[in-house]
Protein backbone atom coordinates (compact mmCIF):
# COMPACT_ATOMS: atom_id res chain seq x y z
CA UNK A 1 0.00 0.00 0.00
CA UNK A 2 1.23 3.47 -1.10
CA UNK A 3 0.33 7.42 0.18
CA UNK A 4 1.36 9.00 -2.42
CA UNK A 5 -1.22 10.49 -4.82
CA UNK A 6 0.64 12.41 -8.23
CA UNK A 7 -2.61 14.59 -8.42
CA UNK A 8 -1.78 16.34 -11.67
CA UNK A 9 -2.33 12.92 -13.39
CA UNK A 10 -5.93 13.29 -12.13
CA UNK A 11 -6.14 17.05 -14.09
CA UNK A 12 -7.47 15.63 -17.47
CA UNK A 13 -11.02 17.56 -17.46
CA UNK A 14 -12.06 20.55 -16.66
CA UNK A 15 -15.56 21.16 -16.46
CA UNK A 16 -15.54 25.05 -15.63
CA UNK A 17 -13.01 27.09 -18.13
CA UNK A 18 -13.15 31.09 -17.67
CA UNK A 19 -11.18 32.57 -20.47
CA UNK A 20 -10.55 35.96 -19.62
CA UNK A 21 -14.13 37.44 -20.77
CA UNK A 22 -16.66 34.40 -21.01
CA UNK A 23 -17.51 31.63 -18.82
CA UNK A 24 -16.75 27.68 -21.00
CA UNK A 25 -19.25 25.00 -19.24
CA UNK A 26 -18.26 21.39 -20.47
CA UNK A 27 -21.54 20.42 -21.01
CA UNK A 28 -22.42 17.20 -19.41
CA UNK A 29 -25.96 16.45 -21.27
CA UNK A 30 -23.70 15.37 -24.28
CA UNK A 31 -21.13 13.53 -22.46
CA UNK A 32 -19.88 10.74 -22.95
CA UNK A 33 -20.45 10.95 -26.69
CA UNK A 34 -19.45 14.71 -27.16
CA UNK A 35 -17.18 16.74 -25.51
CA UNK A 36 -18.59 20.22 -26.44
CA UNK A 37 -18.35 23.63 -23.89
CA UNK A 38 -21.55 25.88 -23.52
CA UNK A 39 -19.83 29.40 -23.70
CA UNK A 40 -21.43 31.65 -21.12
CA UNK A 41 -21.45 35.57 -22.19
CA UNK A 42 -23.36 36.47 -19.47
CA UNK A 43 -25.03 35.43 -15.97
CA UNK A 44 -28.21 34.62 -17.60
CA UNK A 45 -26.63 32.00 -19.92
CA UNK A 46 -24.95 30.65 -16.76
CA UNK A 47 -28.01 30.44 -14.74
CA UNK A 48 -29.63 29.10 -17.79
CA UNK A 49 -26.29 26.51 -17.79
CA UNK A 50 -27.31 25.67 -14.05
CA UNK A 51 -30.66 24.82 -14.53
CA UNK A 52 -30.60 22.55 -17.38
CA UNK A 53 -27.59 20.77 -15.83
CA UNK A 54 -25.13 21.46 -18.52
CA UNK A 55 -23.15 22.19 -15.64
CA UNK A 56 -24.12 20.25 -12.35
CA UNK A 57 -23.03 18.60 -9.05
CA UNK A 58 -23.27 20.95 -6.15
CA UNK A 59 -19.35 22.40 -5.81
CA UNK A 60 -19.36 23.12 -9.67
CA UNK A 61 -22.85 25.02 -10.31
CA UNK A 62 -21.30 27.52 -7.35
CA UNK A 63 -18.11 27.61 -8.96
CA UNK A 64 -20.38 28.31 -12.12
CA UNK A 65 -22.57 30.97 -10.09
CA UNK A 66 -19.75 32.85 -8.66
CA UNK A 67 -18.01 33.57 -12.22
CA UNK A 68 -21.96 34.28 -13.63
CA UNK A 69 -21.49 37.58 -11.12
CA UNK A 70 -18.22 37.82 -12.54
CA UNK A 71 -20.05 38.01 -15.99
CA UNK A 72 -23.18 40.54 -14.00
CA UNK A 73 -20.58 42.87 -12.97
CA UNK A 74 -18.90 42.93 -16.55
CA UNK A 75 -22.15 44.00 -17.91
CA UNK A 76 -23.69 47.50 -15.44
CA UNK A 77 -21.90 50.68 -14.56
CA UNK A 78 -21.50 51.69 -11.31
CA UNK A 79 -19.51 54.79 -9.17
CA UNK A 80 -18.54 52.14 -6.97
CA UNK A 81 -18.65 48.57 -5.08
CA UNK A 82 -21.67 49.97 -3.42
CA UNK A 83 -23.88 50.85 -6.08
CA UNK A 84 -22.54 47.70 -7.87
CA UNK A 85 -23.83 45.58 -4.98
CA UNK A 86 -27.18 47.26 -5.77
CA UNK A 87 -26.80 46.86 -9.08
CA UNK A 88 -26.25 43.56 -9.05
CA UNK A 89 -28.45 42.30 -6.77
CA UNK A 90 -31.26 40.40 -9.40
CA UNK A 91 -28.77 38.52 -10.65
CA UNK A 92 -27.32 37.54 -7.65
CA UNK A 93 -31.13 36.27 -7.41
CA UNK A 94 -31.72 34.93 -10.51
CA UNK A 95 -28.06 32.83 -10.34
CA UNK A 96 -29.54 31.42 -6.68
CA UNK A 97 -33.06 30.23 -8.31
CA UNK A 98 -31.23 28.45 -10.67
CA UNK A 99 -31.47 25.07 -8.71
CA UNK A 100 -32.76 24.68 -5.19
CA UNK A 101 -31.44 22.07 -3.31
CA UNK A 102 -27.64 22.18 -3.38
CA UNK A 103 -26.41 24.84 -0.48
CA UNK A 104 -23.10 25.66 -2.37
CA UNK A 105 -24.84 27.63 -5.10
CA UNK A 106 -26.28 30.30 -2.02
CA UNK A 107 -22.60 29.51 -0.19
CA UNK A 108 -20.94 31.10 -3.06
CA UNK A 109 -23.09 34.10 -3.95
CA UNK A 110 -22.69 34.74 -0.38
CA UNK A 111 -19.20 35.43 -1.32
CA UNK A 112 -19.24 37.25 -3.90
CA UNK A 113 -21.98 39.67 -1.87
CA UNK A 114 -19.27 39.56 1.16
CA UNK A 115 -16.03 40.35 -1.48
CA UNK A 116 -18.65 42.98 -2.69
CA UNK A 117 -18.80 44.20 0.87
CA UNK A 118 -14.90 44.16 1.56
CA UNK A 119 -14.50 46.34 -1.56
CA UNK A 120 -17.00 48.36 -0.31
CA UNK A 121 -14.74 49.62 2.85
CA UNK A 122 -11.91 49.52 0.83
CA UNK A 123 -11.25 53.24 -0.74
CA UNK A 124 -11.34 53.30 -4.56
CA UNK A 125 -11.26 49.93 -4.70
CA UNK A 126 -11.67 47.79 -7.69
CA UNK A 127 -14.67 45.71 -7.48
CA UNK A 128 -14.57 44.57 -10.64
CA UNK A 129 -10.98 42.34 -9.91
CA UNK A 130 -12.32 41.76 -5.99
CA UNK A 131 -14.82 39.73 -8.02
CA UNK A 132 -12.55 38.07 -10.59
CA UNK A 133 -10.36 37.21 -7.42
CA UNK A 134 -13.33 35.66 -5.28
CA UNK A 135 -14.75 33.28 -7.73
CA UNK A 136 -11.31 32.10 -8.70
CA UNK A 137 -10.61 31.71 -5.04
CA UNK A 138 -14.30 29.72 -4.80
CA UNK A 139 -12.61 27.08 -7.44
CA UNK A 140 -9.31 26.94 -6.19
CA UNK A 141 -10.37 26.52 -2.26
CA UNK A 142 -12.51 23.68 -3.66
CA UNK A 143 -9.49 21.48 -5.41
CA UNK A 144 -7.56 21.58 -2.56
CA UNK A 145 -10.83 20.75 -0.04
CA UNK A 146 -11.16 17.87 -2.29
CA UNK A 147 -7.67 16.81 -2.60
CA UNK A 148 -7.60 16.97 1.17
CA UNK A 149 -10.97 15.14 1.73
CA UNK A 150 -9.97 11.94 -0.72
CA UNK A 151 -6.67 11.20 1.48
CA UNK A 152 -8.95 11.59 4.86
CA UNK A 153 -11.72 9.45 3.44
CA UNK A 154 -9.92 6.44 1.93
CA UNK A 155 -8.11 6.53 5.50
CA UNK A 156 -11.47 4.82 6.06
CA UNK A 157 -11.27 2.03 4.22
CA UNK A 158 -9.49 -1.13 4.83
CA UNK A 159 -7.00 -2.34 2.21
CA UNK A 160 -8.48 -4.26 -1.07
CA UNK A 161 -12.05 -3.13 -0.36
CA UNK A 162 -14.84 -2.81 -2.55
CA UNK A 163 -16.79 0.77 -2.59
CA UNK A 164 -19.83 1.57 -4.48
CA UNK A 165 -20.70 5.09 -5.64
CA UNK A 166 -24.17 7.08 -6.72
CA UNK A 167 -24.30 9.46 -9.28
CA UNK A 168 -21.48 11.75 -10.29
CA UNK A 169 -19.17 13.47 -8.03
CA UNK A 170 -16.03 13.74 -9.51
CA UNK A 171 -14.68 16.11 -11.67
CA UNK A 172 -17.48 17.07 -13.84
CA UNK A 173 -18.99 18.08 -10.20
CA UNK A 174 -16.27 19.91 -8.58
CA UNK A 175 -13.17 22.25 -9.68
CA UNK A 176 -11.56 18.72 -9.97
CA UNK A 177 -10.74 15.25 -8.52
CA UNK A 178 -14.16 14.78 -6.71
CA UNK A 179 -15.68 14.34 -4.03
CA UNK A 180 -16.64 11.25 -3.04
CA UNK A 181 -15.04 10.37 -6.52
CA UNK A 182 -11.68 11.49 -4.84
CA UNK A 183 -12.09 9.52 -2.00
CA UNK A 184 -12.02 6.41 -4.73
CA UNK A 185 -9.60 7.85 -6.39
CA UNK A 186 -7.19 8.43 -3.66
CA UNK A 187 -8.28 4.88 -2.34
CA UNK A 188 -7.39 3.20 -5.67
CA UNK A 189 -3.77 4.91 -5.75
CA UNK A 190 -3.20 3.50 -2.49
CA UNK A 191 -4.52 -0.09 -2.67
CA UNK A 192 -7.32 0.72 0.16
CA UNK A 193 -10.01 0.10 -3.10
CA UNK A 194 -9.97 -2.84 -4.85
CA UNK A 195 -13.25 -2.83 -6.71
CA UNK A 196 -15.40 -0.07 -7.82
CA UNK A 197 -19.05 -0.04 -8.39
CA UNK A 198 -20.73 2.95 -10.04
CA UNK A 199 -24.98 2.79 -9.92
CA UNK A 200 -26.68 3.91 -13.03
CA UNK A 201 -28.48 6.76 -11.03
CA UNK A 202 -31.49 7.08 -13.07
CA UNK A 203 -33.36 9.07 -14.65
CA UNK A 204 -30.45 11.47 -15.40
CA UNK A 205 -28.24 8.56 -15.61
CA UNK A 206 -25.14 10.83 -13.95
CA UNK A 207 -23.43 7.02 -12.71
CA UNK A 208 -23.99 5.36 -16.23
CA UNK A 209 -22.98 8.66 -18.17
CA UNK A 210 -20.65 10.61 -16.60
CA UNK A 211 -18.93 8.40 -13.35
CA UNK A 212 -18.02 5.35 -15.47
CA UNK A 213 -16.70 7.57 -18.01
CA UNK A 214 -14.34 9.68 -15.73
CA UNK A 215 -13.25 6.55 -14.34
CA UNK A 216 -12.25 5.21 -17.52
CA UNK A 217 -10.34 8.49 -18.30
CA UNK A 218 -7.87 7.75 -15.38
CA UNK A 219 -7.62 4.09 -16.25
CA UNK A 220 -9.73 2.95 -13.42
CA UNK A 221 -12.09 0.16 -13.78
CA UNK A 222 -15.40 0.68 -12.64
CA UNK A 223 -18.36 -2.24 -12.60
CA UNK A 224 -22.29 0.04 -13.30
CA UNK A 225 -24.79 -1.41 -12.10
CA UNK A 226 -28.76 -1.08 -12.48
CA UNK A 227 -29.54 1.09 -9.04
CA UNK A 228 -31.58 -1.84 -8.26
CA UNK A 229 -29.27 -4.19 -8.44
CA UNK A 230 -27.25 -2.31 -5.22
CA UNK A 231 -29.20 -4.65 -2.25
CA UNK A 232 -28.36 -7.82 -4.02
CA UNK A 233 -24.56 -6.66 -4.40
CA UNK A 234 -24.17 -5.74 -1.44
CA UNK A 235 -25.59 -9.15 0.39
CA UNK A 236 -23.07 -10.86 -2.05
CA UNK A 237 -20.35 -9.17 0.03
CA UNK A 238 -18.91 -7.42 -2.82
CA UNK A 239 -18.88 -3.76 -1.53
CA UNK A 240 -17.30 -2.58 1.95
CA UNK A 241 -18.43 0.94 1.86
CA UNK A 242 -20.94 3.14 -0.20
CA UNK A 243 -19.47 6.41 -0.74
CA UNK A 244 -21.33 9.04 -1.75
CA UNK A 245 -21.48 12.97 -2.29
CA UNK A 246 -23.71 15.81 -0.68
CA UNK A 247 -25.89 18.69 -1.84
CA UNK A 248 -26.16 19.60 1.72
CA UNK A 249 -25.30 18.72 5.31
CA UNK A 250 -27.68 19.72 8.39
CA UNK A 251 -26.67 20.98 11.61
CA UNK A 252 -28.23 17.18 12.80
CA UNK A 253 -26.42 15.26 10.09
CA UNK A 254 -29.13 14.55 7.88
CA UNK A 255 -28.03 14.68 4.44
CA UNK A 256 -29.89 15.40 1.42
CA UNK A 257 -28.24 13.95 -2.06
CA UNK A 258 -29.20 12.31 -5.79
CA UNK A 259 -32.28 10.36 -5.23
CA UNK A 260 -31.84 6.96 -4.46
CA UNK A 261 -28.92 7.64 -2.08
CA UNK A 262 -31.13 7.30 0.50
CA UNK A 263 -32.25 3.43 0.09
CA UNK A 264 -28.54 2.94 -0.18
CA UNK A 265 -27.90 3.90 3.14
CA UNK A 266 -30.81 1.69 4.35
CA UNK A 267 -29.59 -1.47 1.97
CA UNK A 268 -26.12 -0.68 3.67
CA UNK A 269 -27.21 -0.56 7.08
CA UNK A 270 -29.08 -3.81 6.84
CA UNK A 271 -26.09 -5.36 5.05
CA UNK A 272 -23.36 -4.55 7.40
CA UNK A 273 -22.11 -1.85 4.58
CA UNK A 274 -20.67 1.15 6.14
CA UNK A 275 -21.59 4.85 4.75
CA UNK A 276 -19.44 7.39 4.06
CA UNK A 277 -20.59 11.14 3.05
CA UNK A 278 -17.86 13.11 1.09
CA UNK A 279 -18.09 17.00 0.76
CA UNK A 280 -16.92 20.06 1.49
CA UNK A 281 -17.45 22.47 4.06
CA UNK A 282 -19.28 24.74 1.60
CA UNK A 283 -21.92 22.02 1.53
CA UNK A 284 -22.61 21.99 5.42
CA UNK A 285 -25.70 24.51 5.97
CA UNK A 286 -25.09 24.85 10.45
CA UNK A 287 -28.50 27.14 9.93
CA UNK A 288 -30.63 24.32 8.48
CA UNK A 289 -31.52 22.22 11.76
CA UNK A 290 -32.60 19.07 10.06
CA UNK A 291 -33.02 17.09 6.37
CA UNK A 292 -37.24 17.63 6.99
CA UNK A 293 -36.55 21.58 5.51
CA UNK A 294 -34.38 21.09 2.90
CA UNK A 295 -36.65 21.94 -0.51
CA UNK A 296 -35.94 18.89 -2.57
CA UNK A 297 -35.84 19.65 -6.05
CA UNK A 298 -38.42 18.24 -8.37
CA UNK A 299 -37.52 18.44 -12.29
CA UNK A 300 -39.84 17.58 -15.63
CA UNK A 301 -41.68 14.34 -14.87
CA UNK A 302 -40.44 13.93 -18.71
CA UNK A 303 -37.19 12.59 -17.53
CA UNK A 304 -38.71 9.57 -16.77
CA UNK A 305 -41.03 8.91 -19.66
CA UNK A 306 -38.15 8.23 -22.23
CA UNK A 307 -34.31 7.26 -22.96
CA UNK A 308 -32.31 9.85 -25.04
CA UNK A 309 -35.31 11.46 -26.36
CA UNK A 310 -37.34 8.46 -27.23
CA UNK A 311 -40.54 7.99 -25.24
CA UNK A 312 -40.33 4.59 -23.25
CA UNK A 313 -43.49 4.80 -21.66
CA UNK A 314 -47.15 4.61 -22.88
CA UNK A 315 -48.52 8.06 -23.83
CA UNK A 316 -50.60 9.59 -20.44
CA UNK A 317 -48.91 8.34 -18.11
CA UNK A 318 -48.25 10.31 -14.77
CA UNK A 319 -45.03 10.65 -13.47
CA UNK A 320 -43.19 11.78 -10.73
CA UNK A 321 -39.32 13.46 -10.39
CA UNK A 322 -37.89 14.28 -7.55
CA UNK A 323 -34.37 14.62 -7.98
CA UNK A 324 -32.38 14.87 -4.51
CA UNK A 325 -33.29 12.34 -1.14
CA UNK A 326 -32.64 12.60 2.31
CA UNK A 327 -30.70 10.10 4.18
CA UNK A 328 -30.98 10.98 7.73
CA UNK A 329 -27.55 11.16 9.98
CA UNK A 330 -28.10 7.59 11.88
CA UNK A 331 -27.71 5.56 8.87
CA UNK A 332 -24.46 7.25 7.77
CA UNK A 333 -21.26 5.89 9.57
CA UNK A 334 -18.79 8.82 8.49
CA UNK A 335 -18.81 12.19 7.29
CA UNK A 336 -15.94 13.35 5.95
CA UNK A 337 -14.55 17.35 4.51
CA UNK A 338 -11.47 19.03 4.31
CA UNK A 339 -11.78 20.39 8.19
CA UNK A 340 -12.02 16.55 9.39
CA UNK A 341 -14.30 13.22 9.58
CA UNK A 342 -17.12 13.48 11.99
CA UNK A 343 -18.04 9.51 12.44
CA UNK A 344 -21.84 8.56 13.42
CA UNK A 345 -22.74 12.53 12.96
CA UNK A 346 -25.18 13.81 15.48
CA UNK A 347 -26.07 17.48 16.43
CA UNK A 348 -23.43 17.68 19.01
CA UNK A 349 -19.83 16.39 16.80
CA UNK A 350 -21.17 18.42 13.80
CA UNK A 351 -20.97 21.79 16.35
CA UNK A 352 -17.77 20.54 17.44
CA UNK A 353 -16.14 21.01 14.34
CA UNK A 354 -18.67 23.28 12.07
CA UNK A 355 -19.56 25.62 15.12
CA UNK A 356 -23.12 27.00 15.09
CA UNK A 357 -25.44 27.96 17.63
C1 LIG B 1 -19.61 16.49 -5.60
S1 LIG B 1 -21.19 16.43 -6.23
C2 LIG B 1 -22.25 16.04 -4.88
C3 LIG B 1 -23.68 16.06 -5.29
O1 LIG B 1 -23.96 17.29 -5.90
C4 LIG B 1 -24.03 14.90 -6.23
O2 LIG B 1 -23.96 13.69 -5.51
C5 LIG B 1 -25.40 15.11 -6.77
O3 LIG B 1 -26.39 14.75 -6.15
C6 LIG B 1 -25.50 15.87 -8.05
O4 LIG B 1 -26.82 16.04 -8.50
P1 LIG B 1 -27.04 16.74 -9.92
O5 LIG B 1 -28.52 16.76 -10.07
O6 LIG B 1 -26.36 15.89 -10.93
O7 LIG B 1 -26.45 18.13 -9.81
Amino acid sequence: MTDAIDYASYDRIRPIRWTGDTLELLDQRRLPFATEYVACADSDAVAEAIHALAVRGAPAIGIAAAWGVVLAGRAIQARDATEAAARLEPALRHLNAARPTAVNLAWALARMRAALALAQAGEGADWRAALEAEARAIETEDLAANRAMGVLGASLIEEGSGVLTHCNTGSLATAGFGTALGVIRAGVAQGRVGRVYAGETRPWNQGARLTVWELQQDGIDATLIADAAASHLMKGGEVQWVVVGADRICANGDVANKIGTYQLAIAARHHGVRFMVVAPSSTVDMAMASGDLIEIEERDPGELLGVAGSRTVAEGVQAWNPVFDVTPAELIDAIVTEKGIVERPHAASMRSLFGGA
